[in-house]
């Protein structure tokens, strides 16, 4: 498939007007062919008006035909081949093991949505039959559905070309909901967008929907993603990069003629608790993992575990001494952008002059666009006294803080912003104390988890890829996992309409043979 460099509208592609630009090779900063033409206002009207006339066509699909697309989609990412993973190792410099599974994830996640679709469980029917006989009041016959928001605006992530962006979580959640979806392209990877938007393009035809159901726009600078937001035929949101970039896109949607939700995944530092048994049992083995994850796609994750806090002592002194030792043969490794390169040397820089911060170890030096690892330590009551310490450091980075009793730790728990994760390291002996903290960890985070470190989200049924803000906007939702679906839904209710008059779903017969709550009782087909 040829990448052309052109925004991809409904059923057309169309060189952009706007301002163009090119993609990076991440890895020696040179840039890599074709020109994308960045889109101007009047193709992101075009994308908006096909996204409203499908809207109504696409929302009330059946649910085998939305299935199938979501599975076309799937079949048409893995039908471009390799191309699409040497794209996306060029311009994100993310090694190939790592794409291969991405896009592994991608397709998996697009084919689970189908499964969500195609059981019918999250139109969540209820029904209440009438009770004309009800003293001292009638009751009312009353079906609920979940219906469908509108077209939803998607900003791809720099940090996962494919699970996260033009056909990642978010467009897969919105299309498995009914709504059509417009994707602001991240300019880190153009040609990866530009290749799986085709793929969209081609089974939003194959399934015979209307071309609106999908568009995909480039810009290089805000101008497309800001107008996206502010239109009022967008009805909501899914983003995930910086915080400046999910709280300026928050500002816009809240202060529209009608406000709309926007789902931002921005900032976590992932705090990691070390208690004492787990330590003392393998305080080495931990320590490894430890490494491992922070320096996990050069630190770019989410996810990744920037933040450890344990007990003063003897385990700890050996935890942070083999995490040093693990992370200084760690080679420094390409990162996104140039532009991520030099925040994250910024927050290095930032962290490390800190009076009262001590430098445990630097990975090994690298090329100059390379994240070099780092750990670091402070003393709890410097990091309570401190709000920048616990700023995210996007990259390979992590800082140990040293608690003197659990109280203290707890205080520091109680001190963090929320939080995407909390990992626990637990042997039997700690599990009183471990106990104690979970209150306090389920009100700052939207996963815990034991024995191990966030990255690597599961795409699962009980997976939460949220938490309370900055970690997210609105810490009620996940952008990963079947719960996802949620956010571009919203229920009605039906008041005593005559059978021919409500919508499939909910006619007496329950033609779709989809679960219903029947007068409270368990969901039944
Ligand atoms: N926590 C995370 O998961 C995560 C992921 C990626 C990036 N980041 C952070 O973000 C920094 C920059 O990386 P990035 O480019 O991926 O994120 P970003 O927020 O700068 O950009 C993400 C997308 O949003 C758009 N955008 C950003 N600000 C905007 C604005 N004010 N108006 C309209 N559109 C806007 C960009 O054009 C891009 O398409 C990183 O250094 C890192 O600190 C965090
Ligand atoms: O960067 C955000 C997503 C992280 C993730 O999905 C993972 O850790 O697998």
């Amino acid at each position: 498939m040829s990448i052309t460099g052109e925004n991809l509208i409904g059923a057309s592609a169309v060189r952009g007007t706007g301002e163009s630009f090119q993609a990076i090779e991440a890895a020696t900063g040179e840039p890599i062919a074709p020109a994308f033409g960045g889109a101007s206002l009047e193709d992101l009207d075009r994308a908006l008006t096909l996204a409203s006339e499908a809207f109504g066509t696409y929302s009330e699909t059946d649910l085998e035909t939305r299935a199938k697309f979501l599975e076309t989609i799937a079949d048409e990412i893995l039908a471009i081949g390799d191309e699409l993973v040497e794209r996306a190792m060029a311009e994100s410099g993310l090694p190939r093991p790592r794409l291969e599974g991405e896009r592994g994830r991608t397709v998996g996640q697009l084919k689970m949505f189908a499964g969500v679709v195609r059981d019918g469980a999250f139109l969540d029917l209820r029904i209440d039959p009438a009770l004309p006989e009800r003293k001292p009041m009638p009751r009312p016959d009353l079906r609920l559905r979940n219906i469908p928001v509108g077209p939803v605006a998607v900003f791809g992530a720099s940090n996962f070309p494919l699970a996260f962006s033009v056909a990642g979580g978010d467009t897969a959640s919105a299309l498995a909901a009914g709504c059509p979806v417009v994707v602001k392209a991240h300019p880190a990877h153009p040609g990866t967008s530009e290749l799986v938007g085709r793929a969209v393009q081609k089974a939003v035809a194959a399934c015979g929907l209307p071309e609106g159901v999908f568009s995909l726009l480039f810009d290089a600078g805000r101008i497309i993603g800001q107008a996206l937001v502010a239109d009022a035929r967008v009805a909501a949101v899914g983003f995930t990069g910086s915080r400046a970039g999910g709280l300026a896109l928050m500002k816009i949607a809240s202060t529209r003629d009608v406000p709309i939700p926007v789902y931002a995944e921005m900032s976590s530092i992932n705090p990691v608790v070390l208690f004492p048994g787990a330590l003392a049992a393998r305080g080495d083995a931990i320590a490894k993992a430890f490494a491992g994850s922070v320096t996990l796609g050069a630190g770019q994750f989410c996810t990744n575990p920037g933040l450890i806090l344990g007990l003063e002592g003897d385990a700890l002194d050996g935890f942070v001494a083999a995490a040093g030792a693990a992370l200084s043969e760690t080679p420094a490794s390409t990162m996104l952008t140039p532009g991520i390169h030099a925040a994250y040397e910024k927050g290095v820089a930032k962290l490390a002059g800190h009076a009262a911060v001590k430098e445990i170890a630097r990975g090994k030096p690298g090329a100059p666009t390379a994240g070099q690892a780092g750990l670091y330590e402070v003393d709890a009551e410097t990091f309570l006294a401190d709000p920048a310490l616990q700023e995210e450091i996007f990259g390979a980075t992590g800082l140990v803080v040293r608690c003197a009793d659990l109280d203290q730790l707890s205080r520091v728990l109680a001190s963090l912003e929320g939080q995407l994760t909390a990992a626990i390291h637990i042997d039997e002996t700690d599990h009183d104390a471990a106990r104690s903290l979970l209150p306090l960890l389920e009100r700052k985070v939207g996963r815990i988890l034991v024995n191990g470190f966030g990255t690597g989200v599961e795409v699962a049924h009980a997976m939460v890829h949220g938490g309370p803000f900055p970690a997210t906007s609105d810490g009620r939702t996940t952008s990963v996992g079947s719960l996802a679906i949620n956010r571009f839904l919203r229920p009605v209710s039906y008041q005593d309409l005559p059978d021919d008059l409500l919508p499939a779903p909910l006619k007496s017969d329950n033609p779709l043979g989809a679960p219903r709550r029947v007068d409270g009782g368990a969901p039944a087909r």
